[in-house]
């Protein structure tokens, strides 16, 4: 089932200044989330990830297009009818967003209170959540007393308060360091298993979208330039801004300065062999060359894993017999691809 449907649409600000030029910021983008999915928006910053969310999320209205959330178009809704969207839509920042005068019961309490919950249900609802979220200990902390991976923590049983269908995390571990960031992502990938919660996450770490997300989603300019299956993307990426982020990740083929590293060591022939097709394991690729009598390095790339399958570049220094040297390429070329470095 389709959850979140974006149908042609585009948002336009008005300059921000006398004479100046109207923002795009998001253009004529169609995008479908499903139900139960975790779905990670890459791009750069400027990209209109924000403003996409904050339209998914009813905090502004689009300029043109349609905007479907479980089924109603919210283009055509008046304010208080949003305000009931927004109860089915949870969202996790950046900075927290924390009520510093609250705390962390306070914080969580305070949708509820929003939503016009009754008192009665509140003790009952807040100590699941904090359970939950870990945190059933620091119920009566002050925000300036946790951690950045507790703040986070208690944003997220925050967002849950009001039974959401959808949680929207704009960069929402961009603040925290390595390992606090794995806690938080394990934390969201139960809020999705075992809650249903159909997740979209913002983010321009690509860890993180290898780490939890379904499908990945790449904008540049307002629009999007690329999605599909984290796997297929990461693999094989089209576009140019897409590389770039795969290329945070695991190293492809060695740009200009990297060959003149390479060849100030190496003086064999040099050459990138891809794998993304599990059907062709490594160590048949690498029986064509032993086979031949040819002697290999790797001495450039890396593979990576995403949930269990493999993919990634191996640059190799090749050197024997020419000719040998010569028949191991093809043959390596008719298993994987392979991109000579010259
Ligand atoms: N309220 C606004 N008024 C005018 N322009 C805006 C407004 N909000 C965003 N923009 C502009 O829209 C474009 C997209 O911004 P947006 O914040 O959506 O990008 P982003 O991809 O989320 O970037 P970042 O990662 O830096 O947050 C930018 O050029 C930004 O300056």
């Amino acid at each position: 089932m389709t959850l979140i449907e974006l149908r042609g649409v585009s948002k336009t600000f008005p300059p921000t200044r006398k004479g100046g030029e109207p923002v795009h910021a998001v253009r004529d983008v169609d995008l479908s989330v499903e139900a139960g999915e975790i779905v990670g928006i890459v791009g750069y910053s400027g990209a209109g990830k924000s403003t996409l969310v904050r339209l998914v999320n009813a905090l502004e209205p689009a300029t043109s297009g349609q905007l479907f959330v479980d089924g109603t178009d919210l283009t055509t809704l008046g304010e208080r009818q949003l305000q009931k969207v927004r109860l089915d839509i949870g969202m996790i920042f950046q900075q927290f967003n924390l009520l510093q005068s609250r705390t962390v019961w306070g914080n969580v309490a305070y949708p509820l209170e929003v939503a016009g919950v009754p008192k009665a249900e509140h003790q009952r609802r807040i100590s699941d959540l904090l359970n939950f979220v870990g945190l059933a200990d620091k119920a009566h902390a002050w925000p300036e007393e946790l951690s950045g991976g507790q703040k986070q923590r208690v944003g997220i049983a925050r967002a849950l308060a009001t039974s959401p269908k959808i949680l929207l995390a704009d960069e929402a571990t961009s603040a925290l360091d390595p390992e606090t960031t794995v806690e938080v992502l394990r934390l969201l990938a139960k809020v999705n298993t075992e809650l249903g919660i159909t997740i979209v996450v913002i983010t321009h770490e690509m860890d993180v979208v290898k780490t939890i997300a379904d499908r990945v989603v790449v904008m540049e300019q307002g629009r999007i330039v690329e999605q599909g299956p984290v796997f297929e993307i990461f693999s094989a990426p089209r576009e140019q801004a897409t590389r770039r982020f795969v290329a945070t990740l695991v190293d492809a083929v060695p740009d200009a300065v990297e060959i003149e590293g390479l060849r100030r060591t190496h003086g064999g022939r040099l050459l990138t062999l891809s794998f993304r097709d599990e059907s062709v394991s490594q160590s048949a690729v690498f029986a064509e060359i032993i086979g031949r009598g040819v002697e290999f390095e790797l001495v450039f790339g890396g593979i990576e894993d995403v949930r269990g399958r493999s993919f990634g570049h191996l640059t190799l220094e090749l050197r024997g017999d020419a000719a040998a040297v010569d028949e191991a390429v093809r043959a390596v070329g008719a298993l994987v691809e392979t991109t000579e470095v010259a």
